[in-house]
């Protein structure tokens, strides 16, 4: 008799992935410069990974602002994640609006204009600055908003890869009565995330570059999570042999040989099989799922340790001041090789 299956009770990884390139540092800058003239942030996080999600930078820069938070790819997380969040923040951050949006379907856009339009009716035209880390779909909203607030079509480009958008974008119109203007902003990283599974979390989602994370060991983290899920679906789809598996190199081959990946010489491609399990995962093919623990007393935990919040923050501070001093002394020297190259 074959014993039943027992899924990895842990994952095991050490490695930070930091990703923080010049146009975020200077991102980060321009949208603390431009504050003064903004009424309002719309700050957007992945409904997938609604704490790994939150920039601590953010609070830095904008806390003094009146803000909004969305979830935004709520149809890709676990619907039941919505009442323990909102119980959370309605105990500790009673003022600011928690909304949950996917930026494919009206009904969440339309709630952010309603509420964007309360704050309008004390200021006769609004703007808003829309931040948020890569990828969490700032622009896909941004162009809902405007499809739905004045009837017109795509205003900032899009992408499944992180950091499209990379300078802060002028203001683009998405409602007439009353009016409000909107500004794109480059998705901006936690310039260290102190916790490597964290930052797996945020590299599964699409907040980092995938070469960056490697995509064998995001499969290997979603495997992780699937079947604690108890989610063998993957079995069936790519006919993995022997059932349920903790072997990634195992499922691995199973995609390679029914996608057909297969480099010269005939040797399986586990880099596209990768690739091709991330993808399906991003669309949502293998379910809806929450990759972070919303649980009341996980979130009871996240929220009242502020002080170690705040040492995170520092140490993240820290890092955005070096990564900023670096990209200042880069820009200078290729400042000064241009005068040089045009002086000989
Ligand atoms: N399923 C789903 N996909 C979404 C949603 N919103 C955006 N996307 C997809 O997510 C990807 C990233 O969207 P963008 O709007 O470019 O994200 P961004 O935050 O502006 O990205 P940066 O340029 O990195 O700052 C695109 O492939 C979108 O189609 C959503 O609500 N649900």
């Amino acid at each position: 008799m074959t014993s039943p299956f027992v899924p990895r009770s842990k994952f095991l990884y050490d490695r930070v992935i930091n990703w923080f390139p010049g146009h975020m540092a200077k991102g980060l800058r321009v949208i603390s410069e431009r504050l003064n003239s903004v009424d309002l942030i719309v700050e957007v996080r992945d409904a997938r990974i609604p704490l790994s999600s939150i920039n601590p930078n953010f609070e830095a820069t904008i806390g003094r602002k009146p803000r909004m938070i969305v979830y935004n790819k709520f149809d890709l997380a676990d619907p039941t994640s919505k009442a323990p969040l909102l119980d959370a923040f309605s105990r500790y951050s009673p003022h600011t609006p928690v909304l949950f949006t996917s930026s494919n379907t009206d009904a969440g856009v339309r709630r952010i204009l309603n509420r964007a339009s309360q704050y309008a009716d004390k200021i006769p035209m609004l703007t808003v600055m829309v931040v948020g880390m890569p990828n969490v779909g700032k622009s896909s909203l941004i162009n809902s908003l405007r499809r739905l607030g004045v009837g017109k079509g795509k205003a900032a480009p899009t992408g499944a890869q992180p950091g499209i958008t990379r300078a802060v974008v002028g203001t683009i119109k998405v409602l007439e009565d009353p009016t409000i203007y909107l500004i794109d902003t480059p998705g901006v990283m936690v310039p260290h995330i102190p916790q490597p599974v964290e930052s797996l979390k945020v590299a599964v989602t699409g907040g980092i570059r995938d070469h960056l994370a490697d995509e064998q060991v995001m499969v290997d983290y979603l495997l992780y999570r699937l079947n604690q899920f108890g989610n063998h679906d993957y079995v069936t789809q790519f006919r993995v042999p022997g059932g349920p598996t903790n072997d990634c190199n195992l499922l691995l081959e199973s995609i390679a040989r029914r996608i057909g990946a297969v480099v010269k010489g005939g040797d399986l491609d586990f880099t596209m099989a990768a690739k091709y399990f991330l993808k399906q995962y991003r669309l949502g093919k293998f379910g809806q799922y929450t990759l972070d623990d919303v649980s009341p007393e996980a979130l009871e935990r996240f929220f009242s340790e502020s002080r170690d919040f705040d040492k995170d923050m520092s140490a993240s501070r820290r890092q955005e001041k070096k990564l900023a001093k670096l990209q200042a002394r880069k820009e200078q020297r290729e400042r000064h090789s241009k005068i040089m190259t045009e002086v000989v």
